[in-house]
This record gives C-alpha cells, structure tokens and sequence, in this order.
C-alpha cells in the first residue's frame, strides 16, 4: 500500500486506496445530509459531535473502523511506544474559493497537541472538483493531487509544512483525523459525555427517535461573500436538496411574517418537477437525510418512480406550484437574500455557479 520510503526529515507516508470506493460513498452521504458550514469561508464540516447534537449519532459507526485502522497505521508508521489517541475526527468539503496558504497543523497554542495528522481523500481531483491540489514546502513528494481511497499521513509539526490550492469548481471532500500522544485530548471522552447528555438523558421526556434535529439555522446559512455581505447566500440543506432535483413543499398556509428558520423546522414533503411525493417528513433535515440516502444506493429515481406509480405521489395544483416558489427552492437559481420575511426571498444568480452542485 505504501508506495515510499520515509524522509527522515520529513515523515509522512501516501497510502493508496486505504479506503474502498465504498467507503467514501458512504462518507460522501453523511456529509451531503449531515454538514454546516466550516471553521472558515468556502468550507463545509460534518464532526462527530455535530451528529450527536443533531440526534444522528448512529451515523458516526461507518467512521469507526476507519478510525482504528488508521490510527494504527500512524502508530506502526511513525513508531509510536505507545497508543495514541484521536484528537480530531470530521469531514470537510471545500467548495469553490476554499484554499489554505503554507502551515502546519500544530501551529497555534492551542493546537500543540496534534502530533499526527491523517488526509483521506474521497473524490478526485480533475473528476469532482478542480484545483485543491496538495503541496508540501519541502522533501518529496512535493504535490498530491487527490484521489479518492488514498490517504496522506504526516507529523503535524514544522516539518510538514505544507499548503492547499484554491478549489476552483465544484466540491473537494476529505475526512481528516488528527491525533495526540496527550491523552487529555481524546475525543472520545468528549463525545460519550456529549451521548450521555443528548441520547442517555433525552430518553426522561423525549420518546426514543433516530429522526435528526437541525442545529441551529445559523450554522446552515452559507454566504459565499462572507466579509463583504452575510445576507446574500442560502441553506445549505436546500441547495443540497436542490442540487437532488428536489423542492420543498409546506402544506400549512404560508404565515409571511414567519421566519425561514423556524419554517425548516416543521414538517413538510418534498416536490419533484410538477409531482409531490406523499411522504411527510418531519423537518427539511430529516428529508434531506433520505433523499441522500436514495441518492448514495443509486435509486432515486426509481423510488420515485414507485412512489408515483403506487399513488404516492400527485401532481401538483397551481397554488401548491406557488407555494414551492415562495420558499426559494424551485428555480435554476441558487442565492438569495436572507429571508428575514419569507416574503422577501428573491434571485440572483445561478446554483451551478457556487461549486456544491
Ligand atoms: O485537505 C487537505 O488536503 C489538507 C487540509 C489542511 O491542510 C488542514 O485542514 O489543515
Ligand atoms: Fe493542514
């Protein structure tokens, strides 16, 4: 698998196709229905204390496995004494604009504590996205181009400095790990307290459910001009459902002093072209999690096909259409300025020219 020698004074290794195709997609789906916006602009995050927050936490046992292997693999690599632990572990997309100069991962205070760091690639340059080429500063190699399966694992320290080229269309997807010799950072321990209180506690006066719960709005509105103006972007949930061929649909009359956050919290249904599926989901979330799901298996269109030979979908009236408008979902167009009054929504420019579709 390893393709290299190590540089003693650069340490990092390429391991190519450490994950399956398989692997990926199933990554690729939980970051599609899961993911807010990044810890900077242009990035997106799905971190495993987001998905118990948002009462997804079954979505976090496809990264186990993954974790441990990879994990040992830093240990044996780097010949580490003793166990490490993960200090970090979450998927990140880059869509059109993201880049990162030269660094290295430990090059804050408070990051101090990462001494490994580990890349899997799950999509390819040139095939899903362009840009978002890999350099190091110095030592071999000097560039990845990413390939989706292949991994990258280095020390996090100065001597794997290293940069990212600006992404320039469409979306880059990673999962990245970071791991300490300090036990204190084991984000394990953060993540149990984190079940104990969202699962364990829940159970007193929620009924048990495996039906997500948004986070709140904010961390789902995605501004691409984020200095200049935060009110021109749109909900990331949207613009991905959108992005399936999907609208949404409230059946409730449209109350147009309401708020589009509180409006994604209720239940709807999606539309699709002039047709509405039958199905009520119980926020934009939870619809946007089965729709990638249909997506990932490959048979979107033909459940959708059943649904409507089964009667489980009809076509829509005229003021159902009109509904659809009104919440900003239903055109070739993609931002909008941010609904304070649904009223308000309005059009500016294409999806296709933001990068996630
Ligand atoms: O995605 C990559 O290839 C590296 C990203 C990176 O350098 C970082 O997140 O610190
Ligand atoms: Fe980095």
């Amino acid at each position: 698998m390893a393709d290299m020698e190590m540089e003693e004074d650069h340490p990092r290794l390429i391991l190519h196709n450490f994950l399956t195709e398989d692997e990926c997609k199933e990554l690729e789906f939980i970051h599609k229905s899961c993911s807010t916006i990044g810890y900077r602009p242009n990035v997106f995050s799905t971190t495993l204390s987001h998905l118990i927050a948002t009462n997804s936490a079954h979505l976090i046992i496809p990264f186990l496995p993954i974790r441990d292997r990879l994990k040992e693999k830093v240990e044996e690599t780097f010949g580490c004494e003793y166990e490490l632990v993960t200090e970090f572990t979450g998927l990140i997309s880059w869509s059109r604009g993201a880049s990162i100069g030269w660094h290295s991962d430990d090059n804050r205070p408070y990051l101090k504590q990462r001494d490994f760091t580990a890349v899997c690639y799950l999509n390819s340059y040139g095939k899903d996205f362009e840009g978002g080429l890999f350099h190091f500063q110095d030592g071999e190699p000097k560039t990845i181009a990413p390939m989706v399966g292949d991994a990258v694992i280095y020390t996090s320290d100065g001597r794997n400095t290293h940069s990212v080229d600006e992404v320039t269309s469409r979306e880059r997807l990673t999962l990245t790990l970071w791991f300490s010799r300090d036990s204190s950072h084991d984000e394990d321990a953060k993540l149990i307290l984190l079940l104990e209180e969202n699962v364990l506690h829940k159970s007193n006066n929620v009924p048990w459910s495996l039906l997500p719960l948004p986070a709140s709005d904010n961390m789902y509105w995605f501004s691409p001009h984020q200095a200049s103006n935060q009110d021109i972007g749109f909900d990331i949930r949207l613009g991905r459902l959108h992005a399936l061929g999907f609208d949404v649909y409230y059946s409730r009359d449209m109350n147009f002093g309401s708020d589009l956050s509180e409006l994604l919290m209720e239940p709807m249904q999606l539309a699709r072209r002039d047709q509405l599926l039958d199905h009520k989901f119980v926020n934009v979330l939870h619809s946007l999690q089965v729709a990638q799901f249909y997506f990932w298996k490959g048979c979107k269109s033909q459940a959708f096909t059943n649904e409507v030979q089964s009667g489980k979908a009809v076509r829509l009236s005229r003021s159902q259409s009109e509904k659809i408008t009104q919440v900003g979902v239903n055109r070739d167009t993609m931002l909008c300025v941010r609904p304070v009054q649904l009223g308000d929504v309005f059009y500016k420019i294409s999806w296709t020219a933001i990068g996630i579709v």
